[in-house]
């Protein structure tokens, strides 16, 4: 495949996606998303001879959302191992983001890492023996690392915000807390939930944070080995069955690739040994993925033949 076929598949599924009308919603739980314009869309792909394909507003910043779980997730396998796995599950849940009913059931255990409630007992096991600030500095480091841009920062409105609706996450942290799945105390845990949520990248950004997920663990431009590729693969994994919440099995059925939404309107996807894509387009569907988002990535993965199930 040639950089030029690329470089064209990029800009006609951009052009398509800019005329789209039907583009769902924008999150409006807090301003500062509610006020982001609904026919913004960035499309970058980063293949693996490092050459990238980048389509419409790919520079622009936006709030990454969950997609920061992919790599908080990836800092605490780093930092504690296969014990994150006696905390938090990693099974779909069917459920939406922020729901809590499954939590009572199973003891205060989350489903995965990637609904608010795995996430934020993620972000708790990555605080254990440090100050919040501490943690925080390292997510941001760690992102501006993988990405090769030390401009990344977060949003701190984005992040006041949060913090001042969160009643729900504020719900769950407590609620783990009540079954000791939570170590620290949840005012702390959730301000590094809150303050990661708030980070802001553009869609290139995004593209070369991911790379080493779709190179076995590897930063195929500098060879630097970020993880072992059994963790990158596994990772890949649990983007693809709970990347997407309630929506997972209709973008693995439709794009065939491990991907992590954010309500932003982000999308990171993988492409296993071929490339690292991030897409944002604002308006969500009703499960709060980005509709175009899925759309675009449907069509590049087809284009392309990068599903993982075949060509
Ligand atoms: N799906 C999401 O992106 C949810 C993130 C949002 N900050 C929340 O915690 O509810």
């Amino acid at each position: 495949m040639s950089n030029a076929t690329l470089d064209r598949v990029v800009k006609e599924i951009t052009d398509e996606m800019m005329e789209r009308k039907d583009r769902g919603d924008v999150a409006t739980y807090i301003p500062e998303l509610a006020g982001v314009d609904v026919n913004s869309f960035g499309l970058v792909v980063v293949d693996s001879n490092g050459h990238v394909a980048a389509g419409g507003d790919a520079d622009t910043t936006f709030s990454i959302q969950s997609i920061s779980k992919v790599f908080t997730l990836t800092l605490a396998l780093g930092m504690i191992g296969d014990k994150l796995w006696q905390r938090v599950g990693r099974e779909p849940s069917g459920s939406p983001f922020n729901s809590i009913v499954q939590l009572e059931r199973e003891r205060g255990i989350p489903r995965n890492p990637f609904i608010n409630a795995g996430a934020i007992a993620v972000s708790d096991a990555i605080l254990s023996g440090h100050q919040p600030r501490e943690t925080l500095g390292e997510i941001l480091r760690f992102m501006q690392f993988l990405s090769g841009d030390s401009s990344i920062t977060i949003d701190e409105a984005v992040a006041a915000s949060e913090q001042r609706t969160g009643f729900r996450n504020i719900a769950l942290a407590n609620y783990m807390k009540s079954f000791g799945v939570v170590e620290n105390p949840a005012e702390l845990t959730l301000g590094v939930y809150f303050h990661q949520c708030a980070i802001a990248m553009s869609c290139r950004q995004l593209a070369m944070a991911g790379r080493f997920l779709a190179h076995s663990g590897r930063n195929p431009s500098t060879g630097f080995l970020v993880v072992p590729p059994e963790r990158a693969l596994r990772i890949n994994a649990v983007m693809l069955t709970c990347g997407h919440y309630d929506g997972s099995g209709e973008f693995a059925y439709r794009v065939g690739l491990p991907g992590k939404s954010g309500v932003g309107g982000g999308i990171l996807a993988i492409a296993p040994g071929k490339a690292s894509i991030a897409v944002w387009s604002p308006g969500l569907d009703s499960n709060g993925n980005s509709r175009l988002g899925r759309d675009a990535l449907e069509n590049l993965s087809k284009r392309m033949g990068w599903s993982i199930f075949g060509a």
